[in-house]
């Protein structure tokens, strides 16, 4: 990439090194002991330990938003709409677009317009996905029509709720549909159900909490995402 007196400025170099593909966390990784962190005293018994700190989950985000801000420009030059997929990816969601704004103000030569939507899905009880996915806010989605759309998500793990999300959502006509996703799981027993366009992280098959992830609602309230110890599985456990 190059200007037109022909030298490359320092912000496209930087632009041309981060790398979009995800950071992959290795199965021999059972993460950093809790030891070396300040956890809320009210988790600490119910953690195993923490897989990625939360200074690590900020970077990475930059980065993806840098991505983001570069693919976009160049090949979406309107208004994108960033949609929010609630509960879980409400903090991922504030920093991405706060990060995509950071560029905004930073670029003197280029910049992305977006607006904000918000849905909700819902189908995990306890550690698994049921089988009844909730989607709640979709009759507001109708501002969608033609519109490049964006949808932002916490985790991918079966990749059940985002293609029944992705299928509803074509419903409305959009003219693209991207999904970035800030973790994407390896699951030993099948292959992820779609292809993200930006993901974060991927990480080995466990059921991680923090940064808004929660087990049956506990541990959004943490900052760091951490394996949960099987006694906290137990003890919050949703019993029929
Ligand atoms: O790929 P899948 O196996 O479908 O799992 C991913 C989904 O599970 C979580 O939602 P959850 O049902 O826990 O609702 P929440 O976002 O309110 O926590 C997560 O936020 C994703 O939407
Ligand atoms: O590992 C997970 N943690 C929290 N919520 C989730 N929803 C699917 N997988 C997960």
């Amino acid at each position: 990439m190059t200007t037109i007196t022909g030298k490359t400025t320092l912000m496209q170099k930087r632009d041309s090194l981060i790398d979009s593909d995800p950071l992959v966390i290795p199965d021999e990784f059972v993460g950093y002991p809790l030891r070396y962190f300040n956890l809320p005293l009210h988790y600490r018994d119910d953690l195993q330990s923490v897989l990625i700190p939360y200074g690590l989950v900020q970077d990475r985000i930059e980065a993806l938003a840098s991505s983001i801000f570069l693919d976009v420009h160049i090949h979406i030059p309107e208004q994108l709409v960033c949609l929010c997929v609630l509960k879980g990816g409400y903090r991922f969601f504030s920093d991405l677009v706060s990060k995509i704004q950071n560029e905004n103000r930073l670029q003197n030569d280029r910049s992305l317009p977006m607006s904000l939507e918000f849905i909700r899905c819902k189908s995990y009880v306890n550690d698994s996905s049921s089988e009844k996915l909730e989607i709640i806010g979709l009759s507001d989605l109708n501002s969608l029509k033609h519109k490049n759309l964006i949808v932002v998500e916490d985790m991918i793990d079966t990749g059940s709720t985002m293609v029944a999300l992705k299928k509803e959502l074509e419903k409305f006509q959009p003219k693209s549909v991207k999904i970035c996703t800030l973790f994407i799981k390896r699951r030993k027993d099948k292959k992820c159900l779609l292809k993200p366009d930006y993901v974060g992280f991927q990480i080995p098959d466990h059921f991680v909490v923090g940064y808004a992830l929660d087990y049956n609602e506990y541990f959004r309230d943490l900052e760091h995402i951490c394996i949960m110890e099987k006694s906290g599985i137990e003890k919050y456990k949703i019993k029929d």
